[in-house]
């Protein structure tokens, strides 16, 4: 082995910043950061996060490849996600590991597979006329909190399977305030002084209350043998081998909400406030929503979730000591693919800065250059699920409306938790379709 391509036992180089500065920017402004440091340091650079955390980041797509493909026994995304814990049930998919984790997918995915999704398609296309149809025209409108409303509207219909609206009613402000509570948890979790704080105790009161509707909806729905229906509770019913208990079903439905709610929303806004930025991909877009173009539909979302990836970075705990590159990285260490990163590489993508949906139909990109639905065995279980909502609620809105930018400039990121929000809340100035 030569020495350019021996293996380095130490972490590799980072800022020097004191831990608890670094926290704070990784929290608040990861993306202003991460690429400054990925330019002072290198390919793979260590962020020191508070608590003794060593987050060691990669850009590179064949290291991105070892953590994707390596084997899950050493690789720990569940371990990696234990912030997430004081929010998510203790048996929630995200926060598992090894046996666990392949059980609670085994059960899971049969509510995510092709023949599922085409079972949803009508009720998510129904959420999506409704929604369309009532947008304002004349005015500016805030594209991420309309789609904030409807993706909630999804997950209660297609993924609950609500559809009362009395109970519809009692749901959304119920569901609603425990989404909004979650970064308060977190914290609470992070700080334990914080839990005094009104905000986080009524998260958990309010989480208390979302547990005890779900627990009584998935009783009442065994007792009535309620297990044929068109939504994802229905299908998780369905008795399989080594079956859920109520107790971990629940915290499933839990955990659709959180992963499946804010991610769609962001993605769907960033998606309409590019379009409202560029008159010619706008009616590129609307001929394909005519045509119901639904290759093309789902390139502006694939395109959207490049340019600005609603889950900038992700992270496995290493379980025991791991190559990783030129880097033999220690058992603790999390290794951190950085979405953001590898995606806004011009070796990756020409002119990265640019928005073109065209890039992803003209053939697949180059292996572990895409990945905002992460990777290998632990890679996003809606990803089908978020592109088919997405698809059709662009076919509807495109269908009715113009939509433009009264400033030419992108709006910025906002970090909201784990989610990059566009910072002006994507605002788009509609017009009926000329
Ligand atoms: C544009 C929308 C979405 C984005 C960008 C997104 C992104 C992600 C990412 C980055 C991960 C972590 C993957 C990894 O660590 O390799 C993940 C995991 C997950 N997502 Fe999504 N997601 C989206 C929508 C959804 C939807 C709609 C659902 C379900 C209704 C969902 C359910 C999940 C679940 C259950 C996991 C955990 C998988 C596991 O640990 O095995 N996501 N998602």
């Amino acid at each position: 082995m030569t020495a350019s391509t021996a293996v380095r036992t130490t972490l590799p180089p980072g800022p020097r910043l004191p831990a608890g500065i670094q926290t704070l920017l990784f929290g608040s402004a990861r993306h202003e950061y991460f690429p400054r440091w990925q330019r002072r340091f290198g390919h793979t650079f260590t962020v020191s996060l508070a608590a003794g955390r060593k987050l060691v980041v990669i850009t590179r797509p064949a290291d991105i490849r070892t953590v994707f493909a390596g084997s899950a026994t050493v690789f720990h995304a569940g371990e990696a996600n234990d912030v997430l814990a004081p929010v998510l049930g203790e048996h929630a998919i995200v926060l598992s590991d090894g046996d666990a984790h392949q059980r609670l997918r085994r059960l899971v995915m049969p509510a995510f597979t092709a023949a599922a999704l085409r079972g949803y398609q009508d009720l998510i296309g129904q959420v999506a006329i409704a929604d369309a149809e009532s947008w304002p025209t004349g005015q500016l409108v805030r594209a991420h909190d309309r789609m904030h409303a409807l993706t909630l509207e999804v997950i209660l219909r297609v993924v609950f399977g609500v559809s009362e609206e009395e109970r519809l009613a009692v749901l959304r402000p119920l569901v609603t305030d425990v989404v909004n509570g979650q970064h308060a948890a977190v914290l609470g979790g992070f700080f334990p002084p914080l839990r005094a704080f009104r905000r986080y105790r009524r998260f958990q009161a309010r989480r208390a209350e979302l547990n005890a509707w779900l627990d009584g909806e998935i009783a009442d729905r065994r007792r009535a043998g309620a297990v044929d229906g068109t939504d994802v509770l229905s299908r998780l019913l369905q008795p399989a081998d080594g079956e859920l208990s109520s107790a971990e079903l629940r915290d499933q439905l839990f955990n659709l909400l959180l992963a499946g709610h804010e991610t769609t929303a962001t993605a769907l806004g960033w998606t309409l406030h590019e379009l409202a930025r560029r008159p010619q991909v706008l009616r590129a877009a609307q001929r394909a929503a005519d045509d119901n173009d639904e290759d093309y539909l789902i390139a502006l979302v694939k395109e959207a979730t490049r340019l600005h990836p609603v889950i900038y970075v992700i992270g496995r705990r290493l379980a025991q000591p791991a190559q990783v590159g030129d880097y033999l990285l220690p058992a603790g260490t999390v290794v951190a693919p950085g979405i953001g990163l590898v995606q806004a590489a011009e070796e990756n993508y020409p002119e990265p800065a640019e928005f073109r949906p065209a890039r992803f139909l003209d053939g697949q990109p180059a292996t572990n250059t895409w990945i905002p639905f992460g990777g290998g065995v632990r890679r996003c279980l809606g990803v089908g699920f978020a592109q088919l909502e997405a698809s059709l609620v662009l076919r509807e809105v495109l269908a009715r409306y113009d939509i433009t930018a009264d400033r030419p400039a992108p709006e910025a990121t906002r970090v909201h938790g784990m989610t990059m929000m566009p910072a002006g809340g994507a605002q788009v100035r509609v017009s009926a379709r000329r």
